[in-house]
């Protein structure tokens, strides 16, 4: 190149699979993002508790969204592709077809969705092992982990899904294997959701232990007996067959894979808050909780030494940023809840209709109503009769029991549209209240927390923040980037390129809610 000439810009692709939806973006090489498209998914609720989905339709919607964000660039200047997903349960047979996971034999609907509770009487019974891995998932294994959905498909769908099954993935692993054809797991996905070590490997003892000593037998060629650490590059990159199904050039970096959860906790944890008199400048990382809030909210703390927090997922060496340990506390259900209460209230439609003829959101409607009816008072007088118990689709952390539902009291005969709006405060009081208790149990085993950073399309809601920030008593974070988890998916696919040399915690500028 002669003097003064630039070098072209390179640019990454993102691709963030979600619980409703799959985003992409097109981030270049200092981070920020060019271009951003979604596309929504299906999901299936064929029995209460049962939540399935489409490998092929999450597939199809990867392309639509890539195909988008690339709209115009010169193909050449993309270097690198990388995917973050839920954890849901992929299921294929030995030609990598889709088989069916529900009992109507609908191999289109061939995903186990993380947010599944069919597994119950499976996860009682691991739990009931005490097997030693349990320490590693915070003493009690989730229902929504793997281990127990596996073991449900081969009580319940031995011929025609457990028998004819090739390959069971996590989500982000089968997207990784859908670009390159290359079956390698994550060690994100498998530490977290299998049970699998950083450091020892598959424990065959508890596998045989469950039930499925069948993994043990065929030496884990089905759930994986290859790991690479997110970001890695798989093999020769993007076949011709994706490359044309995305619309990106074959060849190009695509990485191993991270949970979505994981990629946001990359994307806002190692913010640069200088300058904001925020008690975590110059405190090391530890003090940060990165909280990623969509359907679901996950609460990613880290450590130097393992700390085992009783009901908190972990501690996982290496799974979010390399050589910490991960504590990931959660609720299953935040947005999904908030959404369930203001849709299923009488004055949902006239809500509706108001938030329309105002070009607002319902939220923002809801929140400017909020404003106007507290009137010169702080906003949680309005709660001070109306409380809400978050557990509607039980406790992931850090009770950990599954069996506890939801609860409101206080209610009154009438139902109007300043009811809808104070039940909806009082929901996202309650989730507040959640993190705040969840924060309670890291610190009392030896966290030391003093910051939030929030992302996900709840961290959008200034009132999902404003009471984060008033109930726990700490200061939350929020980027400059508000799709950190796809900023977080791009840098896998940097580092897969070789242009980052690791996945290393990203110094983004950030904005100070307190
Ligand atoms: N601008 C917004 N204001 C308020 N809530 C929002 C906004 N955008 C998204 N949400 C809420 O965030 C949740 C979805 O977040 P998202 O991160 O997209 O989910 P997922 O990754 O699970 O698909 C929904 O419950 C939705 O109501
Ligand atoms: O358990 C998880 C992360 O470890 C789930 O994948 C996550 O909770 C679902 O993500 P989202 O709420 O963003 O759809």
């Amino acid at each position: 190149m002669s003097g003064g000439e630039q070098k072209p810009e390179r640019y990454y692709v993102g691709v963030d699979v979600g619980t409703g939806s799959v985003r992409a973006a097109l981030v270049d090489q200092s981070g920020v993002l060019l271009a951003f498209a979604d596309q929504p998914i299906k999901n299936w609720e064929p029995q209460f508790n049962h939540h399935e989905q489409s490998s092929e339709d999450i597939w199809a919607a990867c392309c639509v969204v890539t195909k988008k964000v690339v709209q115009g660039i010169d193909l050449n200047q993309i270097r690198g592709l990388g995917f973050d997903a839920t954890c849901s349960l992929v299921v294929l047979d030995k030609q990598f077809h889709p088989l069916p996971v529900n009992q109507e034999g609908d191999s289109h609907r061939n995903v186990i969705m993380w947010l599944d509770h069919r597994a119950v009487s499976q996860v009682n019974r691991i739990n009931e092992t005490k097997h030693s891995v349990l320490q590693y998932v915070g003493g009690v294994m989730s229902v929504e982990m793997q281990a127990p959905k596996l073991l449900w498909l081969k009580e319940n769908l031995r011929e025609i899904c457990w028998d004819k099954a090739g390959h069971f993935f996590d989500l982000p692993d089968f997207l990784s294997w859908k670009a390159t054809g290359v079956t390698a797991r994550s060690l994100c996905s498998l530490v977290c959701k299998w049970t699998y070590s950083a450091e020892k490997g598959w424990d065959d003892s508890f596998w045989k232990m469950i039930g499925l000593e069948d993994f043990v037998a065929d030496n884990y060629s089905k759930i994986g007996n290859q790991v690479l650490p997110p970001g890695a590059s798989l093999g020769n990159g993007l076949t011709p067959e994706a490359a044309r199904d995305l619309g990106l050039l074959p060849g190009i970096a695509v990485a191993a894979s991270l949970i979505d959860a994981h990629a946001g906790g990359l994307g806002v944890i190692g913010a640069d808050v200088r300058g904001h008199g925020l008690i975590c400048e110059g405190q090391p990382v530890t003090s940060r909780l990165a909280v990623i809030c969509g359907t679901s909210s996950c609460h990613m703390g880290i450590s130097k030494d393992p700390i085992f927090v009783p009901g908190v997922w972990g501690p996982y060496f290496s799974a979010m940023v390399p050589g910490f340990w991960l504590n990931e506390g959660g609720q299953s259900v935040t947005g999904k809840l908030i959404d369930h209460m203001v849709q299923g209230h009488a004055a949902f439609p006239e809500l509706q209709v108001k938030a329309t003829a105002r070009c607002q959101s319902i939220y923002a409607y809801l929140n400017s109503h909020l404003d106007l009816i507290k009137k010169a008072q702080p906003v949680g007088f309005l709660t001070v009769d109306l409380h809400v118990w978050p557990d509607f689709h039980g406790n992931r952390s850090p009770l950990a029991d599954l069996t506890l539902k939801g609860m409101v009291t206080g209610l009154k005969l009438s139902q109007d549209l300043d009811d809808l709006a104070i039940l909806y405060l009082a929901t996202v009081q309650a989730i507040a209240l959640g993190t705040r208790f969840i924060i309670e149990a890291m610190e009392a085993a030896g966290h030391s927390i003093s910051t939030l950073f929030l992302c996900g399309g709840l961290s959008k809601n200034p009132l999902f923040v404003q009471m984060h920030a008033d109930i726990t008593g700490m200061p939350v974070v929020l980027s400059q980037e508000v799709e950190s988890v796809l900023v977080g998916a791009a840098v896998l696919g940097a580092c897969a390129s070789g242009d980052f040399a690791s996945v290393q915690i990203r110094k983004t500028k950030h904005r100070a809610i307190k």
